[in-house]
């Protein structure tokens, strides 16, 4: 066991070692020129080998993304009674340290918004109009691009109609549960580094996203880490290193997705670690389906290439709809927030 000199100043957050620069993709990581013929295969080669690529030639105007960049740090930089004033989040508003409801904690503070149709949810308030007039702007150019993602998802694996995916999250009049997050890491403590040089608390941990489609979008502070799967089922992964680039956006396969495609597309593990000098701010766009939607792998996907006599695709997978997902928890099979045991500690904690 691990006693740290200080352990309130952590609060309990984890301490990860990061990959060395090795391992960072560097030109491997998967590219897509969305504006790009054959980009459709290009999106689902990259979904099934890596479940996340980026995105380029997207065609979102850099002032949508700067403005809602500006307004996430000036509420971050706001004064501690003023941002607490929107939360605790529940599972909306603002949080800081406290991850969702399984006691996860995070070197980060963020702000969780519901998205209604095209707009933020008038019952999930902005803190400010100026934030809300962004967000809506900003959702409106995540939702074009969820829907060209997913319906190229969907014409690369040879499913009709080209919106039967795309449809579920951004169809007109869908009650799609679309949520926008803000999160802001501040720079790792100063006591911490000089501790332990090859180590950071834990920003956000590891990590599914459960609804089909994430989109992220940071700025040029690095964190963010992906497992890339040999057997990740088996534990077996390596952590990856993803460089920050402001003018990209990062496509993340959820695990309905992963669901919906019988597990041709595999969800991907992802984490952030605080850097060691700047905060990083991210935000991200997750596209889950209505309530009622019933995750089971598409019926197209099954019976593909089926042959005159031959058996059809077997559901790896147990069906429910979305609600009971949050109702039940069922996708806690696919996804793991892994509490980090003493022995990925970082050895320098260990000695
Ligand atoms: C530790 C967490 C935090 C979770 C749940 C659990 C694992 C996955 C996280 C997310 C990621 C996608 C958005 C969100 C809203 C979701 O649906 O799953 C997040 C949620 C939360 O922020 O509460
Ligand atoms: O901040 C990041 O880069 C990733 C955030 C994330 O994984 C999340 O909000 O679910």
């Amino acid at each position: 066991m691990v006693v740290l000199a200080k352990p309130a100043a952590l609060e309990q957050i984890s301490l990860v070692r990061s990959p060395s620069v090795e391992d960072n993709f560097g030109a491997g990581l998967p590219v897509v020129d969305l504006a790009a013929d054959g980009a459709a295969g290009e999106v689902v080669r990259a979904c099934e080998r890596f479940g996340f690529f980026k995105v380029v030639s997207h065609g979102v105007g850099e002032g949508v993304v700067g403005r809602l960049e500006a307004e996430a740090v000036r509420f971050f930089a706001s004064p501690q009674a003023a941002k607490d004033a929107h939360g605790p989040a529940s599972p909306f508003g603002y949080g800081s340290k406290r991850i969702g409801r399984n006691g996860d904690m995070g070197w980060l503070e963020y702000l969780l918004l519901a998205i209604d149709g095209a707009s933020l949810s008038r019952s999930s308030p902005a803190p400010s109009s100026s934030l809300r007039d962004a967000a809506n702007k900003y959702v409106g150019a995540m939702r074009g691009m969820a829907r060209t993602v997913l319906e190229m998802v969907a014409e690369g694996l040879g499913v009709a109609p080209r919106g039967a995916l795309a449809d579920m999250v951004v169809g007109d009049g869908a009650a799609s549960d679309q949520i926008l997050r803000l999160n802001h890491y501040p720079p790792c403590p100063p006591l911490l580094q000089n501790l332990m040089p090859n180590c950071s608390p834990t920003g956000f941990g590891e990590h599914t996203d459960p609804q089909l489609i994430s989109i992220l979008h940071s700025n040029s502070t690095s964190g963010l880490q992906v497992a890339l799967h040999h057997d990740a089922d088996a534990g077996d992964h390596q952590w990856v290193t993803v460089p920050p680039d402001p003018a990209s956006f990062l496509v993340i396969v959820g695990d309905s997705l992963q669901v919906m495609t019988n597990g041709r597309m595999r969800s991907v593990r992802h984490r952030v670690v605080a850097n060691k000098l700047k905060s990083r701010v991210s935000m991200i766009y997750f596209g889950g389906p209505p309530l009622e939607q019933r995750i089971a792998p598409l019926r197209q996907l099954l019976v593909a290439g089926v042959g005159d006599g031959e058996e059809e695709e077997q559901s790896r997978y147990e069906e429910f709809t979305w609600g009971e997902s949050h109702k039940e928890n069922k996708l806690a099979i696919i996804y793991i927030i892994k509490k980090i045991s003493a022995e990925t500690l970082c050895s320098d904690l260990l000695a």
